[in-house]
């Protein structure tokens, strides 16, 4: 199982690569690695096996974070609403790209955190407002999804990761807290 030893920290230069695609159709190897990835996505959201196993919580997880440069990322975006419901997205998504995006941006009011910094970095992370993504799904078939609010915010981090990018090379230097007046804040 994945826990966070295997997850490198900033610093690490496979954090700045940029990762490369994976050969369709999917190896096997890639296969047993995004359902490793989305396994460790739901364990880190169980209290019982994130204590066991001292694991930091999280909704999404790239393949670079664990020293591995492919494009490959897991979602695993719980629903918050009502106790025990299905999540809002369950998904591991092979050479996803985003083929298009409003205008409109967005953010989290509470920023966001990364498995691979181990420090709080505060400030507004402005990113598209909705987006739609093209990828191979665990299958091996072609999906194509529209994802807005909270849900294109963690897609766009992991899809970052895949670019070398991590949450806070977006964040206003002068001003974190800076938002343009017509940039969507996300409570
Ligand atoms: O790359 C993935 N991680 O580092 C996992 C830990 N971070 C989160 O779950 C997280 C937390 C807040 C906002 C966003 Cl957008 C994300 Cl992604
Ligand atoms: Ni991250």
């Amino acid at each position: 199982m994945i826990t966070m030893n295997d997850v490198i920290r900033e610093g690490h230069p496979t954090l700045r690569a940029v990762a490369k695609e994976v050969p369709i159709p999917l190896s096997d190897e890639d296969v047993a690695l995004g359902k490793d990835m989305l396994q460790f996505l739901k364990n880190s959201q169980d209290p019982e096996l994130a204590e066991k196993y001292k694991l930091r919580g999280g909704v999404g997880l790239a393949a670079p974070q664990l020293d591995v440069s492919k494009r490959i990322i897991a979602l695993e975006i719980p629903n918050t609403e009502t106790e025990g419901a299905d999540p809002i997205l369950s998904t591991v998504m092979y050479n996803p790209k985003i083929v298009s995006h409003s205008v409109q941006q967005a953010c989290l009011d509470e920023g966001e955190g990364c498995l691979s910094v181990d420090r709080p970095v505060p400030g507004y992370v402005i990113r598209q407002a909705r987006i739609t993504v093209r990828y191979t799904d665990i299958n091996g078939d072609t999906q194509k999804a529209r994802f807005k609010n909270y849900t294109a915010i963690v897609v766009q981090h992991e899809i970052d990761h895949l670019n070398g990018i991590m949450f806070y090379d977006h964040i206003n230097e002068k001003n974190p807290f800076f938002a343009p007046e017509d940039v969507l804040i996300l409570g």
